[in-house]
């Protein structure tokens, strides 16, 4: 489904974040990306929908190749990746319901989406993504009046609003306390057992990590260090990661 081909990225001159990265997502998995603060998680990420372009190499999404893709094609690819970042991106100031309504942007065109104009097919999946995730009863709360569990799971549906084929989720529990960080996690595991979406997620709590994934890949100084089947990760992989 995704395919990371010898990827180098390269940030103005310094050190590449990334360096000689292959490795392919498939449909349906739940993967974790784990390794030290700075050893290339979130870029790794970010070039999966070319929020951050590659230096050398390709990533080829659903057979094409996003460096070569005109402007449409990649807002039609864009469509079916959902991003979640650590800090919720909500407007505060907006309902739950208008939250969830910015995932339907794109499919509309660009005049209508100006004008804020949805379809009822939109609203439907507003409230059903808002029912996925726990949260159909907050539908008219305003965005500053949730919890950060709460408003991670508004951008859970946010992105489920898009009907993804993969969420994308950069550190979703790093701010969150551990019984809010569960209830995150848990809506994902639902989101990829019950709809079959593939969730690719950057973590730095290992132990978060084994419990849900069923596959990680550890990264170190930009490079590939395990990628395997969660049972089959040893501890002395996991501390080889971090030393
Ligand atoms: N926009 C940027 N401009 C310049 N350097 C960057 C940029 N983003 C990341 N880097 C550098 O690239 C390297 C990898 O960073 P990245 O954020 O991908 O790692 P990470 O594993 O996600 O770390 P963290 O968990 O701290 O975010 C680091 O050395 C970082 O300083």
């Amino acid at each position: 489904m995704i395919s990371v081909q010898d990827v180098y990225v390269t940030y103005e001159k310094r050190t590449p974040a990334l360096r000689g990265v292959t490795l392919d997502f498939h449909e349906g998995e739940f993967v974790g990306v784990i390794g030290l603060s700075g050893s290339g998680k979130s870029t790794l990420l970010k070039t999966l929908n070319r929020l951050v372009s590659p230096s050398e190499g390709r990533v080829i999404v659903e057979g094409k190749d996003l460096s070569r893709l005109s402007f449409k094609e990649l807002r039609d690819i864009r469509r079916g990746i959902g991003f979640v970042f650590q800090e919720f991106n909500l407007v505060d100031r907006s309902s739950v319901l208008e939250n969830v309504l910015i995932g339907r942007l794109g499919y509309q065109s660009s005049v209508k989406s100006f004008f804020g104009i949805f379809k009822e097919g939109d609203y439907r999946l507003a409230e059903e993504a808002l029912e996925t995730v726990g949260l159909g009863e907050k539908i008219f709360e305003r965005g500053d009046r949730l919890s950060g569990g709460q408003k991670q799971r508004v951008a859970i549906a946010k992105t489920l609003a898009q009907e993804p084929r993969v969420i994308l989720a950069d550190e979703p529990v790093a701010s969150l306390d551990q019984n809010s960080g569960k209830v995150v996690m848990d809506t994902f595991k639902r989101i990829q057992e019950k709809h079959g979406i593939s969730i690719i997620v950057n973590l730095h709590d290992v132990k978060i990590a084994r419990a849900y994934c069923d596959r990680l890949v550890g990264l170190k100084d930009g490079k590939i260090l395990f990628d395997q089947r969660t049972k089959e990760i040893s501890d002395e992989d996991i501390t080889g990661l971090y030393r």
